[in-house]
């Protein structure tokens, strides 16, 4: 059983959804779909889940939902008129769409959250609908079938007990059309996952059913070694370990969520990225292992919006608890941190910026001072991570230096370098204006200069 799921892109118009049919229907393994709301149809456009947070936001400032309700509504009219499915869908969608924007308000986020997740929710419905109207038995499934969560506040993910539960789901007779990016708490609360979190219901899924694959349909033929937004032509990667994607896309890979791996990567179940409109194109396979290429890098990512908290402290070195006793402060501010490079007397805190406001800044700030008696505590912004990742890169000498040297040569200072025990990747940590620069000139040095094997 395969179970597959496709992106925004991927539903974004009825000429899309026509095309998700064909692919389902050629494949009779395929009986499990996953599907997001429909995202962009060119690259001016904007996503419905992006439209549904402003009619989320509009409702809880107080403003005219109306003209944003409908330009939801309007979305999936235009969908279901070239699907040429009758009006019924649309009052499903209107009616539905009405009553989460009247339900309670008392906690915003929850507020947002069911707005957010009626994108995937009435999608689903539409796809499955579309597909019994043309004779392919399809039956919605709601995440309340079983898709729980953990509760507030922590992080979104889902229960051991919602694998169990999702499994009976390979005995349906019909294809599966399951909303991706939510799920519900065991008392009901809908909780969205992070952006991009649909592939993360698609990983999920697989896992519970035992899927022999996970198919990740979306708007390229493959995962390239670096963003093909910003280097010109990138070469594909044909195959990736999981262990390589997950540093990737933790950093700028979005084409597949970092944390949709786990699940499919604790049962050992390949995942094919592959592209909606050329699906016979073979793809990228995320493998336990992979066979090795004359290549020590195997990808290079890049991504914005990090903060550094800068701390030292003269002998901080000979202080014993000091690091944990910073990191406690950074915890309860209910913050998470990426990396902690230190020297003798400095120690470094690297954190995604969106964690962090101007009154959490000065109260960090504060308390560093005062409760660990440093001499200099700051935050800088505007910091990206560049990530060079590949398997191979531990049996490879100089790698580290060369990288430095391509960096340097695009006029950059590197602010901080750390290698993970793994020895799988290296990240520098540098300005955000130079970060296009710095991909390019990487991109060059392992990329271009190299024959593929
Ligand atoms: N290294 C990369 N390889 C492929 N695509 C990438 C890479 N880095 C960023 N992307 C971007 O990811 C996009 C696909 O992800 P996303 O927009 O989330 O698609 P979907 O709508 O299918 O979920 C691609 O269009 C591409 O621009
Ligand atoms: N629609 C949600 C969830 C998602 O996974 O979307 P996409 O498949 O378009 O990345 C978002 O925009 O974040």
């Amino acid at each position: 059983m395969i179970v597959c799921k496709f992106g925004g892109t991927s539903v974004a118009s009825a000429e899309q959804i026509k095309k998700v049919a064909n692919i389902v229907k050629s494949n009779p393994e395929r009986k499990i779909v996953a599907v997001s709301a429909p995202g962009k149809r060119s690259s001016d456009d904007i996503k419905v889940t992006d439209l549904l947070i402003d009619l989320a936001e509009t409702a809880l400032a107080g403003g005219d939902v109306e003209s944003k309700i409908n330009g939801v509504v309007n979305r999936y009219r235009d969908i279901t008129d070239g699907l040429g499915l009758d009006n019924t869908m649309m009052n499903v969608i209107a009616a539905d769409l009405s009553e989460r924007v009247q339900a309670d308000r008392s906690n915003k986020d929850l507020f947002i959250d069911s707005i957010k997740a009626s994108g995937e929710d009435n999608n689903a419905k539409l796809i499955a609908s579309y597909f019994n109207s043309i004779g392919m038995p399809a039956k919605y499934v709601s995440p309340k079938e079983g898709l729980v969560l953990n509760d507030l506040p922590e992080r979104t993910y889902a229960l051991p007990e919602a694998y169990v539960n999702l499994s009976k789901l390979k005995d349906t007779k019909e294809i599966i059309i399951f909303p991706g990016f939510f799920g519900y708490t065991k008392e009901g609360i809908l909780r969205t996952f992070d952006r991009g979190g649909s592939d993360i219901t698609g990983s999920i899924l697989a896992s519970a059913v035992g899927a022999t694959l996970y198919e990740n349909f979306t708007d390229v033929d493959c995962v390239f070694a670096a963003n093909p937004k910003v280097v010109n032509d990138p070469v594909d990667i044909k195959e990736i370990t999981y262990r390589e994607m997950r540093e990737l896309s933790y950093a700028g890979f979005s084409v597949f969520h970092d944390e949709a791996l786990m699940p499919v990567y604790k049962q050992g179940i390949p995942v094919n990225i592959k592209n909606t409109n050329n699906p016979s194109a073979p793809g990228t396979r995320i493998l336990p292992t992979r066979i090795q290429t004359n290549r020590p890098v195997t990808g290079i990512s890049a991504d914005g919006g990090f903060s550094i908290l800068y701390v030292s402290k003269y002998l901080m070195n000979r202080e014993v608890g000091f690091g944990r006793k910073l990191l406690q402060i950074i915890e309860e501010e209910n913050i998470s941190y990426e990396h902690t490079p230190s020297g003798l007397d400095d120690i470094s805190v690297i954190m995604r910026s969106n964690q962090l406001t101007p009154e959490k800044e000065e109260r960090i700030v504060a308390r560093v001072k005062t409760e660990l008696c440093a001499d200099d505590v700051h935050f800088s912004h505007n910091f990206s991570m560049i990530v060079i990742v590949g398997e191979g890169m531990r049996h490879n000498t100089g790698l580290a230096a060369r990288a430095a040297t391509a960096i340097s040569n695009t006029g950059a200072n590197i602010e901080m370098i750390n290698q993970g025990s793994s020895e799988v990747s290296l990240v520098f940590g540098v300005r955000s204006e130079f970060e296009d620069r710095i991909l390019k000139g990487l991109y060059e040095e392992f990329f271009a200069k190299i024959p593929i094997s």
